[in-house]
């Protein structure tokens, strides 16, 4: 059995191992510039005669798919499947798994990484030190800097799904409360220092307010002029989610007035982020090439809930199987 991983250098640029992959078949390994170049002559030549396709961001069209007919199963390597026209692989009988859940808690660390950088502006300080400065330095001093003490603060949690939750558990051992809204509350998840809301309520009692609810129309810009608006003044915004959930340029605005006091996101509107957008340069504001996701472990797991996807579906039972 041929097994091709189109691009899987994303999740393994070289420092992690595929493990047991090679004893269910030959297994040819391509590094990113499948994705990078994407044409359908390179994707057919890499994939020909492939029973087992592996895919990050590759896309497999109706057309590449309809010139691959010994493809049976393709595995993306991915949460989200857009990547892969589901109906022409449905029609063809073609299997298709995505992976669920794998970075909960790697994204619910990083957003407290985040939220710490902005209350403790470690980074900032420490290179301060290198510099020769210890506290003098006015750039870059505490009382120009305030640090901000997380304990009785309130965070706001927008979506309160898997990530939403683990960012909660962090946020109450900090000793913070938790405000939390989900399109659908599970009552149950509530004790003392974790309560659900309305979304408006959630604007205008957080000090802080984390995003992780997923992209839909009606999540779009909800971080928008209206929304700040009703916002406490100082608030922390914290994305580590998607970037289009928040509108750039209001957000980008808000923060050099300082109505929001700092703001550290992991995602932008368009990635890899453009030079003229204008969070760049605005006031306190801390940006990540989205790599919440991307530890070690968390990478090394992706890899192997790919390869147990593939085992159950080559023992005929249905993981994870999104053409059902
Ligand atoms: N930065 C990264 O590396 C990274 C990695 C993984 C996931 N993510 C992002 O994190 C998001 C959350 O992931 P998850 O695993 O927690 O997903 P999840 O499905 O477990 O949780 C999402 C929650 O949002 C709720 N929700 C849906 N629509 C809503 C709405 N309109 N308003 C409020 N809540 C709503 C859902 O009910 C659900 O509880 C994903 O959508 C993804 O965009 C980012």
């Amino acid at each position: 059995m041929k097994i091709v991983v189109l691009d899987g250098h994303t999740l393994n640029p070289g420092d992690l191992s595929w493990r047991e992959l090679e004893n269910l078949g030959e297994v040819i390994v391509y590094d990113r510039t499948t994705f990078d170049r994407s044409g359908i002559n390179l994707i057919l030549e890499r994939a020909k005669d492939a029973e087992v396709i592996f895919t990050n961001k590759t896309p497999l069209s109706r057309e590449v798919l309809d010139l691959l007919p010994r493809l049976k199963y393709i595995g993306v390597l991915a949460t989200g499947y857009n990547v892969v026209d589901i109906e022409a692989a449905k029609e063809k009988g073609i299997v298709v798994t995505n992976i669920p859940a794998y970075g909960t808690d790697s994204v619910g660390q990083m957003t407290i990484a985040l939220l710490l950088e902005l209350c403790n502006h470690v980074g900032a300080h420490s290179e301060s030190v290198k510099q020769g400065e210890w506290t003098n330095n006015v750039d870059w001093c505490y009382w120009m800097h305030p640090m901000i003490e997380l304990s009785g603060k309130t965070m706001g949690i927008i979506g309160y799904g898997r990530i939403g939750q683990a960012t909660g558990r962090i946020a109450q051992a900090f000793g913070m409360k938790v405000i939390a809204y989900n399109r659908h509350p599970h009552k149950e998840l509530e004790n003392e220092t974790m309560k659900y809301v309305d979304l408006d309520t959630l604007f205008s009692d957080s000090e802080i307010i984390s995003l992780h609810c997923p992209l839909f129309d009606d999540t779009k810009g909800m971080i928008n002029k209206k929304t700040i608006a009703q916002m406490k003044d100082g608030v922390l915004i914290i994305n580590t989610s998607r970037g289009p959930l928040v509108v750039e340029e209001d957000l980008a605005e808000a923060l050099n007035r300082g109505k929001v006091a700092g703001a550290a996101l992991d995602v932008v509107s368009t990635e890899p982020i453009k030079a003229d957008n204008p969070l760049l340069t605005a006031k306190n504001c801390l940006i990540t090439p989205h790599i919440a996701w991307a530890p070690v472990e968390t990478r090394q797991r992706l890899m192997d809930f790919a390869i147990d996807n593939l085992e159950k579906f080559l023992a005929g039972i249905s993981v994870n199987v999104v053409t059902q």
